[in-house]
């Protein structure tokens, strides 16, 4: 047993997975042996989920298969409804809520009985949870605005149908593909926080709606897939503050704060998907007229590539690309999960396809030998 400490896990090798492989040096991401710029120009977002969960592409049939089973799983029931809304209405936290209607889900499912681990049971639940989240995250945003939820429609797929509830209105094809792609870009990404926190929850063999419950707590935090909001949150505060980027990069940094959307755990270079990101936010910016966000985020990148050699992760460019398609800041991170639920699932499915029980230990710092004295003496 070896005692070398190994804080945040960094480099140690835990699982054997045949999802997705990060070259952290070379700024390379592959999802099953396809790297993510050939799958995010030439493949849907349903089409990746075939991949991480199947393992090959589907051929025309069975993506038409896949694409109905999954759409026909769309509505919620009036009981989840009825949650959305009291969590809407209460003005509970978009993350907050979507770990809430996760774990409301199990409730419905008619597999929620089956053995955990069965592989049919779980694809299919698997289904449900992926078509759900979005109509759920949909109405949760359009009731906190004073709307009424949209139905989901079948014939749309799952990015334009998520548009169309969210805005009442189907989106035109730059938009659809656009988000499409960000879907793509995000649903795999080794073993992150929280798919990690997923296949720990699957390995005690508990159910796919708990690691999946587990997953977005663990996802929501500043440190993963939170930042996504933080950077916005960030350039709409330099914006405002009338700074120039690199001054107000300097003030904060010189205030002791990290600037979200940078570094990354793996990546010693650019993250791969925030190139791709990168330029449909600059091309939404130039064809709405709203050059700046994308501006001050190259000016921000260079600054602290420079100074700090810290080079951008996914969250930074998804920002802007988002605010540029008029999607609500506080929804970025449920977006990110609703892409991510893809790649929890299929891990969660490697897990308990060769499972054993995740249980590191820890170095123990605290005392020894004391007794209990007695309450009255202490
Ligand atoms: C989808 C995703 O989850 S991508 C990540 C999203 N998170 C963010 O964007 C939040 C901002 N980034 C960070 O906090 C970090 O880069 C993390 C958490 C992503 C990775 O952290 P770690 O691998 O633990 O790196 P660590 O925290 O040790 O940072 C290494 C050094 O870079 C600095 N650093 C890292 N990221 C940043 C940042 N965003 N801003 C300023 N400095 C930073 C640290 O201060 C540290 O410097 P030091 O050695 O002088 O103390
Ligand atoms: O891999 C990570 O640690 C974080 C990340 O970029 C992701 O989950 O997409």
């Amino acid at each position: 047993m070896t005692e070398e400490l190994k804080k945040g896990l960094e480099g140690v090798l835990v699982a054997e997975s045949s999802l997705s492989f990060i070259d952290g040096d070379a700024g390379k991401l592959i999802y099953r042996g396809y790297t993510i710029d050939d799958l995010a120009r030439n493949a849907s977002f349903e089409e990746v989920v075939y991949l991480l969960w199947h393992g090959e592409l589907p051929s025309a049939a069975e993506l038409s298969d896949f694409k109905s089973s999954m759409a026909e799983e769309r509505h919620i029931n009036d009981d989840v409804q009825r949650l959305v809304r009291d969590l809407a209405e209460a003005d509970e936290e978009p993350m907050a809520a979507l770990r809430t209607i996760v774990s409301d889900l199990s409730a419905y499912d008619p597999d929620a009985d089956a053995d955990p681990t069965a592989e049919a049971a779980n694809l299919r639940k698997g289904r449900r949870i992926t078509a759900k989240i979005p109509t759920a995250l949909a109405a949760f945003s359009r009731i906190r605005d004073g709307d009424e939820p949209v139905d989901p429609r079948e014939d749309l797929d799952h990015a334009s149908n998520f548009l169309y509830m969210l805005n009442d209105e189907e989106p035109d094809d730059v938009l659809s593909e656009t988000f499409d792609m960000a879907l793509v870009l995000h649903a795999d990404h080794g073993l992150n926080a929280s798919t990690f926190s997923a296949t720990v929850t699957a390995s005690t063999l508990a159910d796919l709606h708990a690691a999946v419950t587990s997953a977005v707590g663990t996802l929501s935090g500043s440190l993963h897939g939170g930042a996504n909001q933080d950077v916005m949150e960030a350039l709409l505060e330099l914006d405002d503050s009338g700074k120039e980027p690199v001054p107000w990069v300097e003030d904060r940094l010189a205030a002791g704060d990290r600037v979200p959307g940078f570094g990354h755990r793996v990546y010693n270079v650019k993250d791969p998907r925030a190139r791709i990101l990168s330029a449909e936010s600059e091309a939404l910016g130039e064809a709405a007229g709203t050059p700046q966000w994308h501006d001050y985020s190259v000016t921000i990148e260079e600054y602290l590539g420079e100074e700090k050699g810290l080079a951008p992760n996914v969250d930074f460019y998804s920002a802007s690309t988002y605010y540029q398609m008029g999607i609500p800041v506080d929804i970025y991170t449920p977006i990110f999960a609703m892409s991510r639920v893809g790649g929890w699932i299929a891990h969660v499915l490697e897990q308990y396809d060769d499972n054993r029980l995740i249980r590191p230990r820890a170095r123990y710092v605290g005392s020894e030998d004391r007794t209990v004295t007695p309450i009255d003496d202490r």
